[in-house]
């Protein structure tokens, strides 16, 4: 069994915990009550002609199966209120509570302080999970093309879409991105973590972007450390980072994230 199964597991005995507590019923009128979600594709730049800006996407993450326990992070909301301050174009919420320690909780209490897109980063297995987002308030949905059929994956954008959601479709292999291309997915993440072995290769996503069409937003995932990486990936044609450990474990993550901003801006316009 690999690490993303492990982890797929445990999220199918979580969620039907869950379904226990709110059916389906329940979770769509909570979701078709809430307020309509925010535009993530604009957020990260989709809409504009040249993309001339490094978008980053702060993640708040407590602990994971490669690193551990990264931060405590006792108030999820002051977090984010921190990253948006900095500038983060989408705030991702990491919801798995086995593994990661995180919860529908923290994407409340999160969207209950801040007005910039939400990504409800989770191993989205089931419909269910995707009202569940959005009646949580989320903007953004993770779908981990290694996780899914390709039937799953054009429903669960499908019903996303109906949704007002943008989806982040999750890459890591050639075929994965063919098939996340297929799939008509206009935001594609090329996460350099291999999910299932839980090793780190930055050189993956200069292997990958060249093959993701130009018209989608290309986001860099995992690995980020300091600036040089932030340069490496916008300079291999990112368009967004996805951030978690190195902003959970600074003292000073808006200073970061403006640092990071400007270190891909630089690097965009050396390219150009
Ligand atoms: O982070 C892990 O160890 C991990 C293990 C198994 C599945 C997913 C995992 N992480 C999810 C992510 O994609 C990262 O949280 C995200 O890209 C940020 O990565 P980083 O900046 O390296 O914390």
């Amino acid at each position: 069994m690999t690490v993303l199964d492990d982890i797929n597991a445990g999220v199918r005995e979580d969620m039907e915990d869950r379904k226990r507590l709110v059916s389906l019923a329940e979770l769509k009128d909570r979701a078709l009550a809430a307020a309509p979600a925010r535009d993530a594709w604009a957020a990260l730049g989709g809409a504009s002609a040249d993309r001339g800006e490094l978008k980053v996407i702060a993640e708040i993450k407590r602990r994971s199966p490669s690193k551990g326990d990264l931060a405590s992070i006792a108030d999820p909301a002051s977090l984010a209120v921190q990253y948006a301050d900095g500038g983060a174009a989408v705030i991702s919420v990491l919801t798995e509570q086995r593994r990661f320690n995180g919860s529908l909780a923290d994407l409340d209490a999160v969207r209950a302080r801040v007005d910039v897109p939400l990504l409800r980063k989770d191993f989205t297995l089931d419909e269910y999970q995707i009202w569940e987002a959005r009646a949580h308030g989320a903007d953004l949905i993770l779908l981990i093309v290694a996780a899914l059929s390709d039937q799953q994956l054009r429903e669960f954008s499908a019903l996303s879409r109906e949704l007002g959601m943008n989806v982040l479709v999750e890459t890591h292999t050639p075929e994965e991105v063919e098939r996340a291309v297929a799939a008509d997915a206009r935001i594609i993440g090329v996460n350099v973590r291999n999910l299932k072995t839980l090793d780190v290769d930055r050189s993956v996503f200069a292997t990958l972007a060249g093959s993701i069409p130009a018209g989608a937003v290309v986001v860099a995932e995992s690995g980020v450390r300091n600036a040089d990486d932030v340069a490496h990936y916008a300079a291999h044609g990112a368009n967004a980072i996805l951030v978690g450990e190195a902003l959970v474990s600074d003292a000073t993550p808006r200073e970061r994230i403006a640092e990071f901003t400007a270190a891909g801006a630089a690097a965009i316009a050396a390219r150009a």
